[in-house]
């Protein structure tokens, strides 16, 4: 009989996927972020955008300033992509050393993309400087249109604009960020090794149904929104199988609180609090814990061609109570699980 695991120890993981935002939210959350984690690929949808490398390499600088003294944790950079951006911009983004993906945010998809890309076509020469230089494509994989189902549009992305990119640019790297549906884990497991993906806590641990569990919930509402259980099965199917096309990015999208809890509220779940302690409920619930180091210390790393972590991080079964809120720029921050036990506590 298998003794239930009451500890685990790591390799110090990575975030492959987060929001830091800028000045004050900045100051407030990157010391979850840098507790949990030796390195993050930062997005760069701030507000103006993070379009230039010389742009990055000023935030990368604020990043750096606002990281507690005793911090060990390096910040990688992204790019944003828009209609306008250069074949010597990503040049440069190569260039600097500092820059390690460039986003793809479809004009109108999420929070801060109005300036993304309205037609990928607009982006050949770009895309094809990418593709040269070994530049990875980070996509918001989502369609826009407003005649296709919110719960769709990841699918339909798939169809109209995945298949098509990778047909142009076959040896392009793309990161198929924070899937959501079957339809996407099955399409990175069958694409060739320049395609991989990102895969959240939340979307692990929760369904639709979680958006409207005894009303609306909207701190569980993000995008891409939440799908059917089925989805979320196949997702945790992906993630759990070794395979070193998933890995871990959390998505973690702080937003003040009033402005989730608002007639028009925000998409985006805090996560970076708790967020080894939710991959490793989600692992378990799998039976699959020994998976969970391949997944959140190794295969990111391999990806993107940087070295593994040396340190190691340890979890303990223990049960405690996340906070109900915390500080945030003189508002507050409803964490994921706020007011809930968790059962997995990272020392
Ligand atoms: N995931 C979200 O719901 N929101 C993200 C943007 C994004 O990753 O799409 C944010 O910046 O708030
Ligand atoms: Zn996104
Ligand atoms: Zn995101």
């Amino acid at each position: 009989m298998n003794n239930p695991i009451h500890s685990l120890t790591i390799t110090r993981p990575d975030d492959w996927h987060l929001h830091l935002r800028d000045g004050g939210a900045l100051k407030a959350v990157l010391p979850d972020t840098a507790r949990q984690f030796a390195r993050a690929i930062v997005m760069p949808n701030l507000r103006p955008p993070v379009t230039t490398t010389a742009l990055a390499i000023e935030y990368r600088e604020r990043i750096l300033n606002a990281l507690p003294v005793d911090a060990n944790f390096e910040p990688l950079m992204t790019l944003y992509l828009t209609d306008n951006t250069t074949t010597e911009e990503i040049e440069r983004a190569k260039a600097s050393g500092i820059v390690h993906g460039v986003k793809l945010y479809p004009a109108g998809a999420t929070t801060n993309s109005d300036s993304g890309v309205t037609n990928l076509g607009h982006c050949v020469k770009a895309l094809e400087a990418m593709e040269r230089v070994g530049m990875p494509l980070l996509a918001h994989a989502e369609v826009t249109d407003s005649d296709v189902d919110v719960f769709d549009r990841e699918r339909v992305f798939i169809e109209r604009n995945m298949i098509p990119l990778l047909k142009k640019f076959p040896s392009l790297r793309v990161v198929f960020e924070h899937i959501t549906t079957r339809d996407a884990a099955d399409f990175v497991a069958q694409a060739p090794s320049n395609v991989a993906a990102t895969v959240t806590a939340h979307h692990l641990l929760m369904n639709r149904n979680d958006m409207f569990k005894g009303g609306i919930q909207p701190h569980h509402y993000c995008l891409p929104i939440l799908k059917r259980e089925e989805h979320r099965v196949a997702l945790v199917k992906a993630a759990t199988s070794g395979n070193p096309k998933f890995f871990l990015g959390t998505d973690s999208a702080p937003h003040a609180k009033h402005t989730k809890e608002a007639a028009c509220g925000c998409a985006g779940m805090y996560t970076a609090h708790t967020a080894m302690e939710l991959y490793a409920e989600a692992f378990e619930l799998a039976g699959a814990l020994d998976k969970l180091e391949g997944f959140a210390s190794f295969y990111g790393a391999d990806f993107y061609g940087l070295p593994r972590n040396t340190e190691q991080i340890t979890l303990v079964k223990e049960s405690w109570k996340v906070p109900g809120s915390l500080p945030y720029e003189g508002d507050v921050l409803v964490p994921l699980r706020a007011e809930q036990m968790l059962n997995w506590k990272m020392l």
